[in-house]
């Protein structure tokens, strides 16, 4: 549905994205992750037919985003960082406009404008005047005008910024509904964003595409895995060498922890997929005559994947926002949703 190739955008001097390549296939959410200043509103922006790229190619539906700029309009909703809102109009009349802009058929409006309220909550305010809506309410209608005329590939930059959890719970709850009828690009730079929403991720940093795949499969391929930390006593060769052996172990790692009694060491012993050798690495310390004083399941994420990925080069400071997810916001309460 969307293919991007070697996309490139020099502002300038200043290359933006290079040689970005991926595509999303029909009906997948696919986040586009990436620290602030990775590129991200730039690709939505060329995506979407508002920016030239300085080379490469995109196509959306098959049309390409430069030559058949306006038969990519018709089939993309755009939900811009900042959406394009008229304090004044009422929620409903504000679509109605929108819809007009977009070329529906005037016999299709009220039809395709019910349809957009009710897909994003929005029925009970059509008559509240937007100046009036709260931020989250606000975004629906960024939502709402980006469906209203129905289009196959929905474009979402930054869709939970500035929200509050129990807001960002309800507009993510809303796009994965969409998923399925709609293909969706959603970029973010917050990590459960991805995980929680998204089908797909692929992960930017600087300019230039660093990873595409399921979430899982990123953990499984690029975090090492999951596995035990074991906190051990004793003769650190004769721990690593037995514990390597094992059924299941697919490696054994000595950590660097301050701190420790002498003789103590840390070691984190990842399983190969499908496989719990907890049972074994325990009865192997003991049966080898080490002290057990620490064992821990430790899961693969995707923070430490992102981290991976997205640090190695960053400046000294990196930038804080990288994972600004409210604390007090869990997967339990987006179930509960
Ligand atoms: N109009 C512009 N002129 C010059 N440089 C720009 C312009 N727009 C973006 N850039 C630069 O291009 C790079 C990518 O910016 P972009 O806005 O695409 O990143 P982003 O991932 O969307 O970041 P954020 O999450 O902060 O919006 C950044 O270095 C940015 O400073």
């Amino acid at each position: 549905m969307i293919t991007v190739e070697h996309l490139s955008k020099v502002y300038g001097s200043t290359p933006a994205i290079t040689d970005v390549t991926f595509s999303v296939e029909p009906g997948e959410i696919l986040g586009f992750l990436g620290p602030n200043g990775a590129g991200k509103t730039t690709t939505m922006r060329i995506l979407t037919g508002y920016l030239p790229a300085t080379s490469g190619t995109a196509t959306v539906a098959g049309f390409d985003v430069h030559e058949d700029s306006m038969a990519v309009r018709q089939r993309i909703g755009y939900l811009p960082e900042t959406p394009p809102l008229y304090p004044d109009m009422t929620v409903e009349g504000f679509l109605h406009f929108v819809a007009r802009l977009k070329g529906v058929a005037a016999g299709d409006r009220p039809q395709r404008v019910q349809s957009s309220l009710e897909r994003c909550n929005l029925v009970e305010r059509r008559d509240t005047l937007i100046r009036k809506l709260s931020k989250g309410f606000r975004q629906r209608v960024g939502i709402a005008q980006a469906i209203v005329h129905d289009p196959p590939v929905i474009v979402l930059d930054e869709p939970t910024v500035g929200l509050d959890p129990r807001q960002i719970i309800d507009v993510r709850n809303l796009i994965k509904s969409l998923a399925g009828d709609h293909t969706i690009i959603l970029s973010t730079h917050i990590l459960p964003e991805v995980s929680m929403t998204c089908s797909r991720v692929a992960i930017i940093n600087r300019g230039r595409v660093v990873a595409t795949n399921t979430p899982d499969r990123l953990m499984e391929d690029l975090s090492g895995g999951a596995g035990y930390e074991l906190e051990v006593e004793g003769e650190l060769l004769v721990a690593q060498e037995r514990l390597q052996y094992l059924a299941g172990v697919k490696s054994v790692t000595a950590l660097t922890v301050e701190g420790l009694p002498p003789h103590r060491y840390k070691l984190r012993v990842i399983s190969n997929p499908g496989t719990d050798p907890g049972r074994d690495i325990a009865a192997t310390v003991i049966g080898a005559g080490l002290g057990l004083y620490e064992m821990r399941r430790v899961q693969a994420d995707l923070e430490q994947v992102f981290l991976e990925l997205t640090m190695a080069d960053a400046p000294a400071d990196p930038d804080p926002s990288l994972s600004n997810e409210p604390q007090n916001q869990s997967p339990s309460q987006e179930e509960a949703a």
